[in-house]
């Protein structure tokens, strides 16, 4: 089954410097077939597939690459029956939208043995807010439809410019990650991981819990196929400074599982975690819950860089002092003043910080009951 990536971005976004690191990287081995998407243009001079629109040609790092014309689905069928590349990336021309091509993809992919596996927008993050002034729709959409965003030029630009870039971003879409570590400094591997998942650490971080309180404390059988039910998490983003709050209150959630009788047990010595697995906040519906045990969680991407010291110092004062909240868990990954990135893991009464592998953009999150998120903000350095 071929994958198919496809990579936006304006015009010296930087979509080809990307590529160049992905086929060096993570792609390395694969057989790749680039298409540049010239929507609407006509006049390909000579070259293979002529009648389908095609034009192929070598390029330089070893991959095929094709301008396309014409009929964008037949041409994308010709590409994978006459290669059956074990990946595609589709370069649409910069000013198409990403929505379409994304719906253009997605109007052949069952006809074809072809997935769409991501859809990237590569942003330069000294012009985010010009080309959000002067482009518009163009540029919303690009950034709406984004699975993840990357921002390239952060290694040059000053940090204030990446923070009102990321928030602006953030406005547009609130849930993709966005790529703040120059891609220069990570592995392609790592790259193309966070194009292809939009797990957040919360996520991450309230399913780990979920299980832990699973493992340890539930005794009796659910079937996991009932947590198949939907979860609606709510994120507050009127200031755009990326921070999501998660509350997990039965109120928001349509919960049809768990017998209610045998779960009203569990509820006394559960302090509300979800018991089944799925990441959430589950609740008996006969009202022996109520809002003070909800617990909830507080995220935040940062671009702010700390020192092991300033981490250690900040779990401590998690650990020790109550007017933070009751805090579970509190976990993160976030640039080290010295370059190197530091990870850091709380439990209560416990905490590690270690150095790590670069990550995308730094992340921190803290699960508990009753947070003063302000506090937090503040501990963190990230207000
Ligand atoms: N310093 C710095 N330069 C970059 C970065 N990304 C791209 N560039 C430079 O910006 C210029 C344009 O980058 P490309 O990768 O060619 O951009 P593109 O989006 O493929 O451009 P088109 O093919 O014209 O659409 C090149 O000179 C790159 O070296 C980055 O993250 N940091």
């Amino acid at each position: 089954m071929t994958k198919i990536d496809i990579i936006s971005g304006f015009l010296g976004a930087g979509k080809t410097t990307l590529i160049k690191k992905l086929l060096s990287d993570a792609y390395k081995g694969e057989q790749v077939v680039l298409i540049e998407n010239e929507f609407g243009e006509i006049g390909i001079d000579g070259g293979f597939l002529k009648e389908a629109g095609i034009e192929i040609r070598e390029m330089n790092s070893g991959c095929i690459c094709c301008s396309l014309v014409g009929d964008f689905g037949k041409s994308l069928h010709e590409v994978v029956d006459t290669y059956h590349p074990d990946r595609i990336l589709i370069e649409p021309s910069g000013v198409g939208k990403l929505s379409d091509v994304i719906k253009a993809v997605q109007d052949v992919q069952g006809e074809i043995d072809a997935e769409l596996n991501s859809f990237t927008t590569v942003v330069d993050v000294t012009k985010c807010k010009i080309y959000r002034k002067n482009f518009g729709e163009f540029f919303s959409n690009q950034i709406e439809y984004a699975g993840a965003v990357i921002l390239s030029r952060t290694d040059k630009a000053k940090p204030e410019k990446i923070q009102e870039s990321v928030a602006l971003l953030r406005e547009l879409n609130e849930k993709a990650p966005i790529i703040t570590t120059p891609i220069e400094q990570l592995p392609g591997e790592k790259i193309l991981e966070t194009m292809e998942s939009s797990k957040s650490l919360e996520d991450e971080l309230l399913a780990e819990v979920a299980k832990e309180a699973h493992d340890h404390e539930h005794h009796h059988h659910h079937d996991h196929e009932e947590c198949n039910h939907e979860h609606h998490d709510h994120h507050d983003h009127e200031e755009c400074d990326h921070e999501h709050h998660h509350h997990h209150d039965h109120e928001d959630h349509e919960h049809h599982h768990h017998d209610h009788e045998e779960h009203e047990h569990e509820h006394h010595h559960h302090d509300g975690e979800c018991s089944c697995g799925c990441g959430h906040h589950h609740h008996d519906h006969e009202g022996h819950h109520h809002a003070d045990e909800v617990f909830t969680s507080w995220g935040k991407e940062t671009i702010h860089t700390y020192t092991k010291d300033e981490v250690s110092a900040i779990l401590k004062t998690l650990e020790e002092d109550g007017s933070y909240g009751n805090v579970l868990r509190a976990k993160g990954m976030v640039a080290g003043a010295d370059g190197e990135w530091i990870y850091f893991d709380m439990v209560p009464e416990e905490h590690e910080v270690r150095t790590g592998a670069p990550e995308y953009t730094g992340r921190i999150c803290v699960i508990g009951a009753e947070l003063n998120e302000d506090k937090l903000a503040e501990l963190f350095k990230v207000k």
